[in-house]
């Protein structure tokens, strides 16, 4: 018996004892033999993966277990490591030693590990690993981008330029920063950037970052750990930069980004690491990064409201779209797809239509300035397929702003609806040299003919240009 005071006691029974205490409090089974082959230890954990009872004890292995090889090991001296067993009902791995004293083979030790725990392990790990990736399908499905380059239409006023590099950078994993009024179609180009990059199957998230308070974006991006604050979630929460792990995120409004929140972004883009709130380890990830914004980064710089490294980290690729007013041109080609699209809806609801619009419908709506860009011509369309009796869409199916302050086409000869003279004035003047440049063609050379058919100078010309705001 082991001894139950505190007092040491080296009597050979007892160290018998205590030997025996430690086999028996292995894990593993451990099966002792002596010179002879005669079984003379097992723990109960041996009983437990082999079957084999303790009344083997006294008996010659191969006697009891032919198949045994643990015999072999007093003749040759080897050790064998991961020998696999198995019987009807178990499975296990034997490693065996001799036990070796003073050169002389005194016995040999085995010591076995159960399979069908690691396998019912590995059963389990399995399972949860298939219920992982499910359940990464289904986010990846739900965060789907849906866009791609088809669906970008138009050309003129730049954007074809635009479309080509976003078409040349999609499979790079450069960061991208994306500028332009609100509606230009930011978020657009991202998701066919996203489409189009090796990325495609896995998750396109989108973020917006003015409209989340600053104080909850950080947990939204990064997450937390359990208990990091009072109203913390149970297990933490996972956050939108693991979400997008293998995938896209699309930062929106990046400009409205809080300046620490802007550090930590910095980190993520040089590190790839992210850590969440109230963790201490840091986490891999791989995430595409591409941002937007509607205003003037740079600006934003100079007044100190926007991290001048990060700006740079994320400026290595800008795409600049032009707004809708600078590219009038595209705007028959949008109606006409927005019209598709409605169509298809309708038809989705089992109503076939074909709409058409009238000329003079077209000819107001590219008089209007557009501030809300292609976002407000979807509206206004969607609103004059609503308000449409038929098929045509007429001058009295758009909405009363766009009828009140659309501006005259030179070639139209509308009269002006419900303008200033001023206005008027101002707005035929932008459209004449509009119509100029474009005829005549945008370097020096043609702009020094453009504005000898104007009949002014060529520095009166570029200050009008700047005026109105027309990027040639
Ligand atoms: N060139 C285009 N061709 C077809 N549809 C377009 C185009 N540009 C924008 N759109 C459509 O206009 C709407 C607004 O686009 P999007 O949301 O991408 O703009 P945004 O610049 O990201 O706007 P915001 O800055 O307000 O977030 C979307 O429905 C988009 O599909």
């Amino acid at each position: 018996m082991l001894q139950q005071n505190n007092t040491t006691d080296f009597s050979l029974e007892s160290q018998i004892e205590w030997w025996k205490a430690i086999v028996y409090s292995i894990n593993d089974g451990v099966l002792v033999i002596d010179h002879e082959g005669i079984v003379r230890l097992i723990n109960p954990e041996y009983t437990q993966i082999t079957g084999v009872t303790p009344d083997i004890i006294g008996k010659p292995l191969k006697e009891y277990r032919p198949g045994a090889q643990l015999t072999e090991t007093l003749i040759d001296r080897k050790c064998k490591v991961g020998v696999y067993r198995k019987t009807e009902d178990r499975e296990y791995m034997v490693d065996m030693a001799p036990i070796i004293v003073n050169n002389r083979i005194i016995g040999a030790v085995s010591v076995c590990k159960s399979l069908t725990e690691v396998h019912k392990l590995s059963q389990e790990l399995k399972k949860k690993g298939e219920k992982l990736e499910q359940l990464e399908k289904r986010m990846n499905s739900l965060y789907q981008a849906k866009y791609t380059f088809e669906d970008i239409i138009g050309k003129n006023g730049g954007l074809r330029e635009v479309v080509y590099v976003a078409e040349k950078v999609s499979e790079s994993e450069l960061p991208i920063l994306v500028t332009g009024e609100s509606g230009t179609g930011k978020e657009l180009f991202a998701q066919a950037i996203h489409n189009k990059s090796n990325r495609f199957n896995r998750a396109f998230i989108p973020v917006n970052c003015a409209a989340i308070p600053s104080s909850l974006l950080e947990s939204e991006l990064f997450g937390y750990g359990e208990g990091a604050f009072t109203n913390a979630k149970k297990g933490g929460k996972i956050g939108l930069f693991e979400m997008a792990n293998n995938g896209t995120i699309f930062l929106d409004e990046i400009g409205d980004m809080s300046y620490d929140l802007q550090a930590k972004l910095l980190r993520v883009l040089q590190e790839k690491k992210i850590r969440r709130i109230g963790e201490t380890s840091e986490r891999e990830i791989d995430v595409r990064i591409i941002a937007a914004t509607h205003r003037d980064l740079e600006q934003l710089v100079n007044k100190n409201r926007f991290r001048e490294d990060l700006f740079y980290r994320l400026n290595v690729i800008s795409l600049h779209i032009p707004p809708l007013r600078d590219r009038k041109e595209d705007i028959p080609d949008i109606v006409q797809f927005l019209l598709q699209s409605t169509e298809m809806n309708l038809l989705q609801n089992k109503f076939s239509l074909s709409y058409t619009i009238e000329k003079q419908t077209m000819n107001l709506l590219q008089m209007y300035e557009w501030p809300g860009n292609v976002r407000e011509l979807k509206n206004v369309m969607d609103y004059a397929t609503c308000m449409a009796e038929g098929t045509v869409i007429k001058t009295d199916h758009l909405s009363e702003i766009i009828t009140k302050k659309s501006v005259p086409l030179i070639e139209s000869g509308e009269s002006p609806l419900n303008q200033t003279l001023q206005e008027a004035m101002e707005a035929a003047e932008r459209n004449f040299i509009q119509d100029t440049i474009k005829r005549f063609g945008h370097d020096i050379d043609e702009k020094k003919k453009a504005a000898k058919v104007l009949g002014i100078s060529l520095a009166t010309l570029y200050n009008k240009l700047k005026r109105h705001k027309l990027h040639f």
